[in-house]
């Protein structure tokens, strides 16, 4: 078995006296493409945020809000990705006029989400699925060990969607995903973990389950 990233014990997660997952087990190896289902409110976004607070190296966040700064371009949201990979002397030059070096390194993966001719464009007139396609493509010109979206697919077409999660399968070597595309998620995880009521429902290979399988998450 490879390297254990993150392990909770029986650990309650959530709030302060408002636990959203009580008595968690869960181990997190270096390597895997966990993909987190259930109905909305059942406590993937908690499980996310505490799994990022454990992981250790280089990671990259897709939040579910995209996180994005709406004056600025797509240049510029897609190189805040490497923002703390420079002085800040540096990036206040690239903020005030990008450079060239700059432009040149962000531009393939503006390319890859389908945003080429959108780099100046600032990113509050894009419309939503352009916003999240920033969103992916900072994440992707970050790079690093892990990266941890939360429904980073949820507002682009479901072809396009696939596209985008190969490129993130493509990019990092784990992955930890909220979906709510049950056949993205099986065709991307190698590992899902289904909540309900509380508690995880299915954590299983994902070549061992089916549409079928998964559907007891939404009843
Ligand atoms: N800041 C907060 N303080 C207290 N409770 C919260 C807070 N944020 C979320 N919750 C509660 O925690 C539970 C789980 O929410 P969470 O956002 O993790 O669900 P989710 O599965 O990600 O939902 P969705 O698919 O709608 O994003 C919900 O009952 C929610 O109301």
């Amino acid at each position: 078995m490879t390297e254990a990233l993150v392990r909770f014990e029986g650990e309650d997660i959530g709030w302060p006296g408002q636990p959203v997952l009580s008595g968690l087990h869960l181990t997190l190896h270096a390597g895997e493409r966990l993909v987190l289902l259930g109905r909305s409110g059942a406590g993937k976004s908690t499980l996310l945020s505490a799994i990022r607070d454990r992981l250790p190296g280089r990671i990259a966040l897709i939040p579910q809000d995209h996180g994005l700064v709406g004056p600025l371009s797509v240049h510029h949201n897609v190189w805040m990705g490497r923002l703390d990979d420079h002085r800040s002397a540096y990036n206040l030059l690239n903020l005030v006029r990008p450079l060239a070096r700059e432009r040149a390194a962000t531009d393939p993966v503006i390319a890859e989400v389908g945003l080429s001719g959108f780099e100046r464009r600032p990113v509050e007139a894009l419309s939503g699925g352009q916003r999240q396609r920033t969103a992916l493509a900072r994440a992707l010109f970050r790079g690093g060990d892990a990266v941890l979206g939360d429904e980073p697919v949820s507002a682009v077409d479901p072809v396009q969607g696939a596209a985008l999660l190969e490129a993130l399968t493509g990019r990092f070597q784990t992955l930890v995903l909220a979906l709510h595309d049950r056949e993205a998620a099986l065709a991307t995880a190698t590992r899902i973990v289904g909540l309900k009521d509380g508690a995880v429902l299915i954590d299983a290979p994902a070549r061992d389950l089916s549409l079928e399988a998964l559907s007891p998450l939404y009843d």
